[in-house]
């Protein structure tokens, strides 16, 4: 087993260097509660109080590194004073990150970096006393919180926080000075140089482990500061922008309109009719204004933000407007329906979310189709053949399929030659902006397969089942043009799926921005064990508060929509996919008392793989991409701004009560009879 890494060790004096000596010593301090190394007793008076604290689980300590990690784009100096008051509990036994550890660290009042260096001195002063007590075992219940919480309050009465300057004495406080702050650096340096002795147990790689933590945790504060502020700034840069830009136009709406349109040809160039559709949509948009609908074209005027954006347009495709309304019984119109749904850009985007039946009319009608076919089928092609076909010759609409469908499509007759493709993955990126309309050819997972391939905005979807199951696709492909004739009309019914985004953090990121993802899902992201014989074991948070830590073969964050998915195998309810909420299903639990939860919808949550971990494990979204998370990263999962819209055959609530009835065959019993024993 390798010994003292003396790397780690510099690496935290080099933070000592830049960064608070009695911050450092203070995190160097949990390292304590593993327990007396004597070697380390004679070298400075802070290697010293380690001795003095008493023995805990390395379990316990690697926790609380995960949280201080977690924490280091929170407030560090109050969570480092909160793990003071920790570490009054003395041994660690029985402690987890309970609630009655948050609740008592949300009590202590928050000082400065002095105050809390002053305050751990006087820990651990006075530690030896109450470990003494707490040898006990006492468990971490109710009556041993106020003890805990007097002993600080006696402690901070008797030593108020400013003492450190007047009442401590330099020698024994050992950094209230500069002089003797150097000499503790002296010390360490020297305690470095010196040989190491024989017999250094195991814990002191464990010690190094978690002095790299440490280093690592105070290079992130640093680092996460400084990313804030510069992103601080780009943020205010665009506003900027945007602000000039926004009076610019509102000048020309209220100058003159033949000024308007001097305006128009002097920013824009000789492109008249790019100028009338600015115009009429101007006066479109102020007949909305004061109605109960949004209009997609309000927000194309207001949201363009670069100023050759009719250039842009001029070479795209025009999008269809739409607009979309609300009703729920009794009530024509929702006031409140800018909160729930936006546009930006003639793009469907979230603001909240509403459980309500959304309707989407179109504003002028739909030009461009996208055909999404299930691979290896022959029913599915011939459909594909036969749709593409009809919507060019009935429809005149513009068709875009897969490059591999063209292939079939050009395989089967050059007739085809019409439909649009794309060569290069990247030109999807823009395909929400050519497209109107998605019709998938398949089951769930060709849905899943289309929603995928929508990293953004995703234009509404039609989805044909042609699969086994067909939770998610409500249309008969056998009827498909008198659903397609009514859908391309209008007003059609939209169930608004959720999708969450996940970022995977590496344990080697220098900071949260460096990281890997976003990856969309419109079922659930999976963390599980793979191959691994061993529990999962995933340390899970939500916002900032500490969930559990789930030991058995994973745990699934799903959406609403995924909620008659692999959650529902594993023991989660089935929700109505209007309802937003995170779904968090543990799988295969090894615990009596494991229930799932479902969070609302604008928590985030993150699973941090410990670093007492045995194994790895693995993480895929919508069960593909798996990748492989070692001790240390952690993945961060919260509600996507971009929801999968999709045509409900009647509404939302009628297509998922259909399918689970249909699908799922949902309590399903035979009917007892009438005849039988009855009430007297
Ligand atoms: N034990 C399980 O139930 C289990 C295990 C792995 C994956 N899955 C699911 O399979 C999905 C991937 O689907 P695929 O088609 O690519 O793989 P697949 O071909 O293996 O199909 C999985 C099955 O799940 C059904 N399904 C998918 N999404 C659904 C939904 N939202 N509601 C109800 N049923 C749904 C499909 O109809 C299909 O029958 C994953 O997102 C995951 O939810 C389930
Ligand atoms: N256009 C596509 N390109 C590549 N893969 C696709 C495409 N459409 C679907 N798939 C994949 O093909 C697999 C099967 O598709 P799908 O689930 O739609 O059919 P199914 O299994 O027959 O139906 P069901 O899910 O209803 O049982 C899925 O894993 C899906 O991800």
């Amino acid at each position: 087993m390798s010994l003292f890494d003396l790397q780690d060790v510099c690496i935290v004096i080099g933070s000592i260097a830049t960064l608070d000596l009695p911050m450092v010593v203070d995190l160097i301090g949990i390292y304590g509660l593993k327990g007396p190394h004597r070697m380390l007793t004679t070298t400075d008076w802070f290697l010293q109080a380690l001795s003095v604290i008493p023995r805990g689980s390395w379990g316990d300590v690697a926790r609380r590194f995960t949280m201080i990690r977690w924490a280091a784009t929170l407030d560090l100096p109050m969570v480092v004073d909160l793990i003071g008051i920790f570490e009054l509990k003395g041994p660690y036994y029985t402690l987890t990150m309970t609630d009655w550890f948050l609740q008592a660290l949300s009590v202590i009042p928050r000082g400065s970096w002095g105050d809390v260096a002053t305050r751990f001195t006087m820990i651990r002063w006075i530690s030896p006393k109450i470990c003494f007590r707490s040898q006990k075992y006492c468990e971490p219940t109710a009556s041993c919180i106020p003890e805990i919480l007097r002993i600080t309050q006696v402690l901070v009465s008797q030593f108020p926080y400013d003492m450190g300057k007047s009442g401590v004495s330099p020698a024994e406080n050992g950094f209230n000075d500069s002089v003797s702050l150097l000499n503790s650096e002296k010390a360490v340096h020297e305690l470095i140089h010196e040989p190491l002795l024989d017999g250094i147990d195991d814990h002191l790689f464990e010690f190094s482990e978690a002095l790299r933590t440490v280093a690592k945790a105070l290079r992130r504060v640093t680092e996460g500061k400084a990313s804030a502020q510069a992103e601080a700034a780009e943020w205010k840069r665009k506003y900027e922008l945007e602000r000039a830009r926004n009076l610019m136009l509102e000048k020309r709406v209220l100058s003159p309109r033949g000024h308007g349109n001097e305006f128009n040809v002097q920013k824009f160039g000789n492109l008249p009719d790019q100028i009338m559709l600015f115009d009429e949509n101007t006066e479109k948009c102020e007949l909305c204004n004061g109605k109960d609908d949004i209009c997609a074209n309000e927000v194309l005027r207001d949201s363009e933000s670069d100023s050759d954006y009719p250039v842009v347009q001029a070479k795209m495709m025009r999008k269809a407007s739409f607009r979309l309304s609300w009703c729920c019984n009794g009530e024509k119109g929702d006031r409140h329906k800018h909160d729930i749904v936006s546009f930006e850009k003639g793009n469907i985007t979230t603001a909240e979310r509403s459980s309500k039946q959304i309707s989407l009319k179109w504003e002028s009608p739909p030009q461009t189709v996208l055909i999404l076919t299930k691979p290896n089928s022959t029913s599915v092609q011939i459909l594909c053949f036969e749709m593409v076909r009809w919507l060019k010759e009935q429809k005149k609409l513009n068709i875009f399929v897969e490059p591999r469908v063209k292939n079939e499509l050009l395989a089967e007759s050059l007739y085809y030659d019409f439909v649009q493709t794309w060569t290069d993955d990247k030109e999807t990126l823009i395909l929400h902006t050519k497209v109107d309309l998605i019709v998938t050819l398949g089951g769930d997972g060709t849905v899943l397969w289309a929603a995928s391939m929508f990293k953004g905005p995703v234009p509404p979807i039609v989805p044909f089942s042609l699969g086994s199951l067909g939770f998610m696709t409500p249309f008969y492909s056998e009827h498909y043009r008198e659903y397609l004739n009514t859908i391309l009309g209008g007003p059609i019914s939209i169930t608004l799926r959720h999708r969450l985004q996940c970022h995977i953090i590496r344990d080697a990121a220098k900071s949260e921005l460096e990281n890997e993802g976003p990856m969309l899902v419109l079922n659930e992201v999976t963390i599980d064990r793979g191959i691994a014989s061993f529990l999962t074991n995933l340390e899970c948070y939500c916002d900032n508060s500490f969930v559990t830590c789930v030991q058995g073969d994973g745990l699934i964050l799903s959406t609403t929509s995924g909620s008659t998915a692999y959650s529902l195998a594993a023991g989660g309810s089935m929700v109505h996919p209007q309802v937003p909420g995170i779904l968090f299903t543990p799988i295969c639990p090894h615990s009596l008392s494991f229930r799932p939860l479902i969070l609302p919808e604008h928590v985030t949550i993150r699973v941090v793989i410990p670093f007492n971990s045995r194994s790895h494990a693995w993480v895929s979204f919508d069960g593909k991409d798996r990748k492989q998370l070692a001790p240390g990263d952690a993945l961060v999962c919260s509600m996507a701004p971009w929801p999968v819209p999709t045509a409900c055959q009647v509404d939302s609530t009628n297509d998922f009560l259909r399918s689970i009835h249909d699908g799922l065959h949902w309590n399903l019993r035979k009917t007892q009879s009438f005849d039988g024993p009855r009430d007297p």
